[in-house]
């Protein structure tokens, strides 16, 4: 369970006042609102990235184990976005191995068993730039997902995808965090993203 409890968030020209958020094992939670509100904010404070442009105060904890002064490395939260940033000059197979935290003999076997679950046997040796915008997609969850992450949050992950794509990897990406079972928050502009409760965070809105 992921827990946001008193969390104020005072920018330069507004604040958040966000009492409570929960997030259970297994659920995404969806967090909308206008351009600018703060939703990556939001989820740079969860993943523990200082943020010189807006003061924050409010309390975090992860399964029962408060995080607010952990620093990011300590956090163990995993996070997607729209670029889907993979290392540039690191092929497939070296950017999920990088990732990577479980310890086991056959990582080669690993690899192949990560590759074939999203249906990219073949591109192993590939470097990023050779992949398409939804395979490049795949990909970055499962590195995500390959540290062994106890959360993971998801910033606008689909919206560089066009709609054919953007709907199978959205199906990909629920389907593997069900999986996982570990709380999540996604932020996006696309009421369609969204699988399940969504919190608008204009609700949270003052001047
Ligand atoms: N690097 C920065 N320097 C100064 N102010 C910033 C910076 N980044 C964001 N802000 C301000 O912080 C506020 C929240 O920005 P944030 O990116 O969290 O909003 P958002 O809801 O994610 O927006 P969008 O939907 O457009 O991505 C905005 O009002 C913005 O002007």
């Amino acid at each position: 369970m992921l827990e946001i409890n008193h969390l104020t968030m005072v920018f330069k020209h507004h604040q958040l006042v966000i009492p409570k958020l929960s997030v259970a094992p297994g659920q995404v939670l969806t967090l909308t609102g206008a351009s600018g509100i703060g939703k990556s904010s939001l989820l740079q404070w969860v993943l523990g990235v200082p943020q010189p442009n807006v003061a924050i105060a409010g309390e975090l904890s992860l399964n029962g184990v408060d995080l607010t002064q952990r620093p990011i490395e300590q956090r163990n939260i995993g996070l997607v976005t729209q670029q889907a940033d993979l290392f540039p000059h690191m092929t497939v197979q070296q950017n999920l191995l990088f990732a990577r935290t479980a310890q086991s003999a056959d990582r080669q076997a690993w690899v192949a068993e990560q590759l074939n679950s999203v249906g990219l046997s073949e591109y192993g040796d590939a470097y990023p730039a050779e992949l398409s915008g939804g395979q490049r997609a795949r990909i970055a969850l499962l590195r995500s997902l390959a540290a062994s992450p106890k959360s993971i949050l998801l910033d606008e992950p689909f919206s560089a995808l066009d709609v054919k794509l953007r709907t199978s990897v959205r199906e990909f990406t629920w389907s593997k965090l069900a999986d996982a079972q570990m709380p999540a928050m996604l932020v996006t502009h696309d009421p369609a993203d969204a699988p399940g409760e969504v919190v608008n965070l204009e609700h949270y809105y003052y001047d």
